[in-house]
């Protein structure tokens, strides 16, 4: 995913933030409109009209007290369009300036829906239009001091049905495409992380996890290291047994290094036949044990393909962050003890442990014969 998607997608799932801040800005400016008006109305000797304005104001400044106290966005929303909704039904009962207050009633579905979401939208929407029933139909009501025409009434409802039924539409559609974008976004970024053959992450993601790991280690002082392993004469397996057979044996091997693989361990495809396992939280006697571990469980292995069975063995360095100063120099520490494995002959991991001292039974792998440097190990102590 290039950066420019990435942000797109960044923006996308930021779509709650930035309707927070339309929500606010249209408070403030509603609440400043409300003031004017309301101190126009208060000039014209219109006391109620002017209070209930100077009350919607004030009500838009409580509800900025209860969000900085409450931090809950929901609480400031209901509260937010209940109050635009009792404010409508006034202007609707009270004609407003010049008979047109109920005009702004046309704001309020696209408003609602953008804001609330379709369910809440809908219930918003349904309980003023039968706010809007009642004052049209119970003009006796002391409240309602407006009048409206049986002509008037028709058309207002036949264009506000029209207008809630269209902003609903469109938003579900703007939600729709969204949640679409979002999908999408998810598939190009696990495609972008993840070995398509084996389905481990990638190099750029483990890069990604070292780097945060580094970034742990640096301020926490958490230990972890790596185990790369290249699987023996892959070449070989490829000219033998066909380059699909390669590939079978890439994704068994892979699934080795699940299983052995803690939850917290992060196997990654390196490239080609080299593979890197990230242990967080480990020091090097417990990276090596479970190198150990792997390189037996590859080397008893059989992967079958057609009629044949093939048999692997990988060659293991380890290396752990103490004894780096930074990612690269774990890298490429990890990288010569892996070169080192290949030239004492594969199947081996590097550093090795002293046998006797360090190296449990279940360990030793049967046939095998203990080699005079599987015996000791330089430098081992500083290492650990
Ligand atoms: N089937 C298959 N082969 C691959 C893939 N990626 C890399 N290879 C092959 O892996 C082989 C790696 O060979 P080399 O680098 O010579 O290493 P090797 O034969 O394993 O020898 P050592 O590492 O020295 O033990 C090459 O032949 C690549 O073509 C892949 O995705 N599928």
């Amino acid at each position: 995913m290039s950066d420019q998607q990435r942000e797109t997608l960044v923006g996308i799932a930021s779509n709650e933030a930035s309707v927070k801040r339309v929500v606010r800005w249209i408070a403030a400016s509603g609440a400043v409109v409300a003031v004017m008006i309301g101190l126009r109305s208060l000039m014209l000797d219109h006391l109620l009209h002017a209070a209930v304005l100077f009350s919607f104001a004030a009500t838009m400044l409580v509800n900025e007290f209860i969000l900085f106290f409450s931090r809950d966005d929901d609480l400031y929303k209901s509260f937010f369009l209940w109050s635009i909704g009792l404010i409508l039904l006034y202007l609707a009962a009270s004609g407003g300036e010049s008979n047109t207050g109920i005009l702004w009633f046309y704001v309020f579905p696209p408003f609602v829906f953008y804001i609330s979401g379709l369910k809440t939208g809908l219930s918003l929407v349904a309980t003023l239009m039968i706010g809007m029933l009642l004052i049209f139909n119970f003009e006796n009501l002391s409240i309602v001091v407006a009048s409206y025409s049986a002509d008037f009434q028709i058309r207002f409802f036949s264009t506000v049905m029209f207008v809630i039924v269209f902003s609903y539409i469109v938003d579900k559609q703007r939600r729709d495409a969204i949640s679409q974008l979002v999908t999408i976004g998810k598939l190009y970024e696990y495609a972008a992380r993840t070995d398509e053959l084996t389905k481990l992450p990638n190099r750029r993601d483990m890069r990604d996890q070292l780097e945060s790991e580094f970034s742990r280690y640096q301020r926490n002082g958490h230990h972890f290291s790596v185990i790369l392993l290249d699987i023996d004469h892959f070449k070989q397996i490829n000219d033998n047994y066909g380059h699909d057979a390669g590939d079978v044996v890439l994704t068994k091997f892979a699934d080795a290094l699940r299983d052995v693989c803690r939850k917290m361990d992060t196997a990654a495809r390196w490239g080609g036949e080299e593979f890197l396992i990230l242990l967080p939280d480990t020091k090097l006697l417990e990276a090596l044990a479970m190198a150990e571990r792997l390189r037996i469980k590859i080397s008893r292995m059989e992967v079958t393909y057609g009629q044949q069975t093939i048999r692997l063995t990988t060659s293991c360095g380890v290396c752990s962050i103490h004894s780096a100063k930074d990612l690269s120099a774990l890298l490429r520490q990890a990288d010569v003890s892996l070169y080192q494995a290949k030239l004492r002959g594969r199947n081996i991991v590097i550093p090795q442990v002293t046998r006797d001292r360090r190296v449990s039974p279940e360990f030793s792998e049967p046939g095998r014969k203990s080699q005079a440097s599987d015996l000791e190990l330089k430098g081992f102590d500083d290492l650990l």
